[in-house]
């Protein structure tokens, strides 16, 4: 489990998160969802442990910046950070090493075949569109099969057949049982996939929406969203 209590992070005068505290159970994927600015990369900053901040956060009981925890967490940041000196397949190799992974090189390939970056393989970081970019630091992010796997803008760049792979992973990452936490400012971009959705405003967590709850109240998502983002901020459970 994913526990973010109480952390709140000012970047000097800023306040870019306040007071935040949120959920992920093993199996579930939660959504932060807000405009620009809100606080989404902020605070997944935070839970990697990259920013120092107020609060607590621990992943399956561990403190978030200690080594075990960093072993089974897994980010993909929003704009991709490559090696413009190694190829696509040194990088593979660079995070299987980092990782001291084992019995990598199938998982490795098939990743790599699902983001259709077998033909670059030899392609260096320079060499790659912003598309491929994402999909190899996607591809990255998840060889070392992380408990808890952090996607900062997932989709931004990528063609329709990447996102279509992308939401299978998602699926795929929650069947088996991991943590998925996916920022986004677009509604509909995780369509049916999301368990739990954070709306974030002015850095704070503005309403949590439960999808089971969502059924029994006559509003969309993007209603929610719009009477959060609009009106005035209120904290609330739907
Ligand atoms: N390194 C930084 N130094 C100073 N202020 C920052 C820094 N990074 C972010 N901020 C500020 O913190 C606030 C939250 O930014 P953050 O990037 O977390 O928002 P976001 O919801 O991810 O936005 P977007 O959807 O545009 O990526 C903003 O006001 C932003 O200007």
């Amino acid at each position: 489990m994913l526990e973010v209590v109480h952390v709140t992070k000012r970047y000097r005068k800023v306040l870019a998160n306040d007071d935040i505290n949120l959920t992920i159970e093993d199996g579930r994927i939660g959504v932060l969802l807000g405009p620009n600015g809100a606080g989404k990369s902020t605070i997944i900053k935070c839970i990697m442990g990259f920013l120092k901040y107020q609060g607590q956060i621990q992943v399956n009981g561990l403190e978030n910046k200690s080594i075990e925890a960093k072993k089974i967490m897994g980010y993909i940041p929003e704009i991709p950070s490559l090696y413009p000196n190694l190829t696509v397949d040194e990088h593979m190799e660079f995070i299987a090493r980092a990782y001291k992974l084992k019995d990598y090189k199938a998982y490795k390939d098939a990743l790599l075949e699902r983001f259709d970056l077998t033909d670059k393989k030899k392609k260096f970081g320079d060499e790659l569109s912003k598309g491929m970019q994402q999909k190899l630091s996607i591809c990255c992010g998840l060889l070392p099969r992380p408990r808890l796997v952090l996607f900062d803008e997932p989709m931004i760049g990528l063609d329709p057949h990447a996102i279509k792979e992308l939401k299978k992973v998602f699926e795929e990452l929650r069947d088996s049982g991991c943590m998925v936490l996916v920022s986004t400012h677009m509604i509909d971009s995780m369509e049916e996939l999301w368990d739990t959705t954070y709306i974030m405003k002015q850095g704070r967590v503005a309403a949590v929406v439960e999808r089971e709850n969502l059924k029994d109240n006559n509003k969309s998502l993007e209603d929610i969203f719009f009477e959060i983002t609009e009106g005035a901020a209120l904290e609330r459970e739907v």
